[in-house]
């Protein structure tokens, strides 16, 4: 199966075989897909001969095999300076290669990984940033959510500029409307450009779960809500604080519990630097134009977070650098800050990882292992960030909109202090967070039980509201087919028979939702228990500790 086509060069033409490239070296991977450097050989020395392939292997992706070839479709669609445009993409065994410009830079995430752990300067995010939002106006106008939006998306190129890629998951809002043919209505999104007031009329009938956790909306989160273009501006800012603090906040947790975190939180904003925390140890000064801008993309209310459009033109935006002046700002106080990709790839010891991509025989230099490169990007993640911690990275978490106050510990105790003063020595779950002890037994498990009590509760509402409407909608014991007119009758069935499958799926939505909270509370409990076992023999301990000292006196 091959998808031709000229993408971002339309004077050059890609060849559709795996045998007219040579894998040059691995420059990064995924969850399901690995990226190469690579030369395109019948474009012998051309510069763009150079391009980057990404291997998708179709039997890992979470995607199916139409999402995936979907991507590829989309890029070859779009065409804006922000967007990362394929050149082509085409089969190779098992695996799907998309064929594309090389940003030779890398993505955000590894420019932050490789060179600013801490985060980017302020006005290098805004210049990032700004161009990030034209391609998503641009998207959005296309009538099209991305759905993925995050640092490890947006690629930078040796001079500078900046583009959107990634359209594993991104989806037009189309497609929802017609569920069922999907293929029409791809094809239908496409035929021609529509405003962003359609865009937004059509939001809100997205419900599959789609991105990755960290950058996730709410609204995404809670899937059977329904969401639109806002979940996008909702993990642009979400992306703002990782470029801001290196990671994505609530990164130290595994992905399911941020997610279910996310539901009930107000999550995080940049903290007020005129807040009592003076005491910190790497205190970050950002202007109140950013934290106002991150703020207005993190409403828990997708209405108002601003549209892309409307972001453009805050303040944060407004003062930052463009064009020509962006790209040389950038040249000078990130790349050249930064290794390349290809020295990024050097860097790490191991094979290539290229097994299974569906091409060891080309790659002639092998550089990264990819379960090394997992499990440095595991790591990363894991790294304790000071989310919570309000005396560290400027970060607030503020899950009832109120400061906690003195006698009240923060809503969740997970904190980032290397000296663990005040965690518990050498409990480490798999995803290493320390957690207090109060927090564990007093705020942990009954906020998880408030989760599924919420969740419930809602599931509760939609169910009632189909019963209802089959009362007053006359769909159950409609009085008009009782007095024999038939074609009534035979609506009535159809509307019945509709009620009880919208009912059946709602109820299984339910069934599977208790499911996965549940085992969530289980797993919490357990650990839960463990932890308390575990400060049990350490108070005995010290206890005996004492009494042996004492008694040696
Ligand atoms: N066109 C490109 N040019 C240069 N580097 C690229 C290109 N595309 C991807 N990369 C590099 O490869 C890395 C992995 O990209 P990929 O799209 O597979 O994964 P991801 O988006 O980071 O993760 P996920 O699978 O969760 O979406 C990127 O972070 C980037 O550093």
């Amino acid at each position: 199966m091959a998808a031709g086509g000229s993408g971002g060069d339309n004077a050059t033409s890609y060849p559709l075989d795996a045998g007219s490239y040579r894998l040059v070296c691995k420059i990064g991977s995924g969850v399901s897909a690995v990226v190469y450097k690579a030369l395109c050989l019948p474009l012998g020395a051309s510069p763009s001969a150079v391009v980057a392939i990404k291997a998708i292997d179709l039997e890992r992706s979470r995607a199916n095999l139409d999402e995936v070839w979907r991507e590829a479709k989309a890029m070859a669609l779009l065409s804006h300076r922000n967007v990362l445009r394929a050149h082509c993409s085409f089969t190779v065994g098992s695996h799907l290669w998309v064929v594309m410009p090389f940003m030779a830079a890398g993505s955000l995430h590894s420019i932050l990984s490789h060179g600013f752990p801490d985060g980017l300067p302020e006005q290098c995010i805004a210049v990032v940033l700004k161009d990030t939002l034209r391609a998503l106006c641009y998207l959005h106008e296309q009538g099209r959510i991305h759905r993925d939006i995050k640092a490890g998306n947006i690629l930078v190129d040796s001079d500078g500029s900046v583009k959107l890629a990634d359209f594993g998951v991104s989806a037009s809002i189309y497609e929802t409307t017609q569920p069922s043919s999907s293929a029409s209505a791809t094809s239908s999104a496409f035929s021609g450009p529509i405003s962003a007031t359609q865009a937004m009329a059509a939001s809100s009938c997205f419900n599959d779960m789609a991105g990755t956790p960290y950058w996730m909306a709410p609204e995404v989160i809670h899937s059977h809500v329904g969401y639109g273009i806002k979940a996008d501006i909702w993990s642009f800012g979400i992306t703002a604080l990782e470029l801001a603090h290196g990671r994505p906040p609530l990164s130290h947790l595994p992905p399911s519990k941020s997610m279910l975190m996310r539901i009930t939180s107000r999550v995080v904003r940049l903290d007020d630097t005129d807040s009592s925390t003076t005491a910190t140890k790497k205190k970050r000064r950002f202007s109140k134009a950013f934290k106002d801008m991150v703020s207005s993309c993190l409403s828990q209310e997708p209405a108002r977070r601003p549209s892309a459009e409307k972001l453009l033109r805050h303040p944060f935006f407004r003062s930052a650098a463009a064009g020509r002046s962006g790209r040389d700002y950038l040249v000078r106080n990130v790349l050249a800050a930064v290794p390349t990709v290809e020295e990024r790839c050097r860097d790490d010891v191991g094979d290539c990882g290229c097994a299974g991509c569906g091409a060891a025989a080309r790659c002639v230099s092998p550089c990264r292992h990819a379960d090394n490169h997992n499990n440095n990007v595991v790591a990363a993640k894991n790294r304790r960030i000071s989310g919570w911690n309000f005396n560290e990275e400027n970060f607030e978490l503020d899950p009832t909109d109120q400061q906690p106050t003195a006698d009240q510990p923060p809503f969740f105790l997970f904190h980032d202090d290397d000296t663990k003063s005040t965690g518990i020595d050498g409990v480490d779950g798999d995803d290493q967070q320390q957690v207090g002890e109060e927090g564990l037994r007093d705020v942990v498990v009954p906020h998880l039980v408030n989760t599924i009590l919420g969740s419930l509760e809602m599931q509760r509402g939609m169910v009632m509201q189909v019963l209802e409407s089959g009362e007053t909608g006359g769909g159950y014991h409609d009085h008009r087919s009782s007095n024999g007119c038939d074609g009534d009758s035979s609506e009535t069935t159809a509307r019945r028979e509709e009620r009880e499958g919208m009912l059946i799926g709602y109820v299984r939505q339910l069934e599977q939702r208790v499911q996965e909270l549940s085992t969530e509370v289980e797993e919490e409990m357990a650990r839960n228990a463990q932890l308390q076992e575990m400060l049990h023999e350490r108070t005995c301990g010290n206890q005996t500790d004492s009494s042996q000292t004492s008694g040696s006196r």
